[in-house]
Formats: C-alpha cells, sequence, structure tokens
C-alpha cells in the first residue's frame, strides 16, 4: 500500500551536511521505549531544507572550534508520537525507567514537558542535538537487557556517549535535563551554552526542558503534522 511521502522542501539532512554525526536513538532499542520506535524505516535525519541549511552552518562554525554537531532526532512521524502515548498509558512496562526518568513518575512525562502528543518534530524544523569533540570517539551499542544506570550520573557512569559533557544524557526526564538549570555548572553548563547560543544566532530556539531540543524558526509548516515514514524513499519522486 502506499504510504504518504515527504513535501519536495524536505530533504535528507547527509545530503546538505555529510559531516554532522547522526545517532538515531528511536531507529534503536536504547532510548525510552526501549524498542525501535514506529514509522523509523531507516537511522537518518530528515528535516526542512532550511532548517538542515541553518545546521550546516552551525557546523561550520563548530568545525572551526574543534567541535561537530551530533543529531539524535530530526523529522519524527506522527505514528511516532502515538506510539510514545500508547506506551505512556502503558504503566506495566517500566523497562527504561532507571535510566531514562528514576525520579519522574511514568504519569508525568507529558504534563510535566518531556514529551508532548502534538510535537514540533512532526512539523519538520524540530531536532534533538549534541556536541562531540572531534575526534570523535568510537561508541558501541546498546545491548538490549544490560543494566541501566540513572542519565543523570556522572558522565564515565552513564551509558557511553562521545558527545560533550551536558550535565545528562539525552533524554534524560529530570529537572537537571532543563538547560539553565542552576545546579548544572562549570564545563557541563559551558557546553549547554555554547550549543544554545550557537544555534540561537541562526534562528533557532530551546525548549527550556530540555539542553538538546530546538526548533528553527519561522517554521515551514508551523501546523502540519507530517505522518511519512523516516525512510530515504519517502524523499524520492516527492510532491
Ligand atoms: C521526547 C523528546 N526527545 C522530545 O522531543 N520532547 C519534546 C517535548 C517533543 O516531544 O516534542
Ligand atoms: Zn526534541
Amino acid at each position: 500500500h502506499t504510504e504518504p511521502k515527504a513535501p519536495k522542501d524536505f530533504v535528507a539532512l547527509s545530503s546538505v551536511d555529510a559531516t554532522i554525526i547522526q545517532e538515531i536513538r528511536y531507529f534503536t532499542r536504547h532510548n525510552f521505549v526501549g524498542e525501535r520506535v514506529d514509522g523509523y524505516r531507516q537511522p537518518m535525519c530528515i528535516l526542512t531544507r532550511p532548517a538542515a541549511q541553518a545546521l550546516h552552518k552551525a557546523q561550520k562554525q563548530l568545525l572551526r572550534r574543534g567541535y561537530s554537531l551530533k543529531v539524535y532526532d530530526c523529522y519524527r512521524p506522527q505514528r511516532a508520537v502515538d506510539h510514545f502515548v500508547r506506551w505512556a498509558k502503558d504503566l506495566s512496562d517500566q523497562s527504561m525507567k532507571d535510566e531514562f526518568y528514576p525520579r519522574v513518575d511514568k504519569t508525568r512525562l507529558f504534563a510535566d514537558g518531556y514529551i508532548a502528543e502534538k510535537s514540533g518534530h512532526s512539523r519538520g524544523s524540530t531536532v534533538d542535538l549534541t556536541l562531540v569533540k572531534l575526534p570523535a570517539k568510537p561508541t558501541r551499542p546498546y545491548r538490549p537487557g544490560e543494566p541501566l544506570t540513572p542519565c543523570y550520573a556522572p558522565k564515565d557512569q552513564r551509558f557511553p556517549d562521545n558527545s560533550v559533557d551536558m550535565g545528562t544524557g539525552y533524554d534524560c526526564f529530570d529537572t537537571l535535563s532543563h538547560t539553565l538549570d542552576p545546579r548544572i555548572q562549570g564545563e557541563q553548563r559551558a557546553n549547554r551554552l555554547l550549543l544554545k547560543n550557537t544555534l540561537e544566532n541562526l534562528g533557532f530556539v530551546n525548549l527550556a526542558e530540555e539542553w538538546w531540543h530546538y526548533t528553527f524558526k519561522p517554521e515551514a509548516y508551523p501546523d502540519t503534522y507530517f505522518d511519512f515514514p523516516v525512510s530515504r524513499r519517502s524523499l524520492t519522486g516527492h510532491r
């Protein structure tokens, strides 16, 4: 049967900037759901062209300072958000709590602003990302069932990530992930601010609850929630 296609101003980020590192977590089982999320057919970053071009500008500035961007999530189909909603209603499934939301009750994740039922990601101009100091270290895959460590533990105890220390891991649903949380100081705060200042200068707006979440403004599709799958095919022969 036919899946919806992306409008033609959506692009693969790799075609605009091949140097930006991609670790698409919802394609893997290493995320708060603990399984591949609906609609992620390939581990790729799709965005509206203006958002991708703005990330390319940010990357050029950061490379000069010895850093690279690394994206964890970009365009997110509505069916993926619906998967999050279904997962959130199933209180018997807390398999990833010990890493991703140890101190937040699962019933609070939407009310506390960590996950949205209508997400900016589905509009195509929102991205979750971090900084990697170059040269990037290799990473190891997550092994389903491995012991989990809280995402706010000291960096050397958290699940290994070749990113700089932002004070918490990605998708750490905790007040410590609030971008300007006063408990985050020193190098961790400086890292958050380097990402924030670089991106805000180029037109991105941060979500105060999450140091990793940015929307490029003005949005090409401020009120359309797309549902084409994350795959090369969604971009071929598109409208
Ligand atoms: C789930 C997390 N990565 C995220 O993107 N949260 C915001 C609030 C969203 O779902 O749009
Ligand atoms: Zn996000």
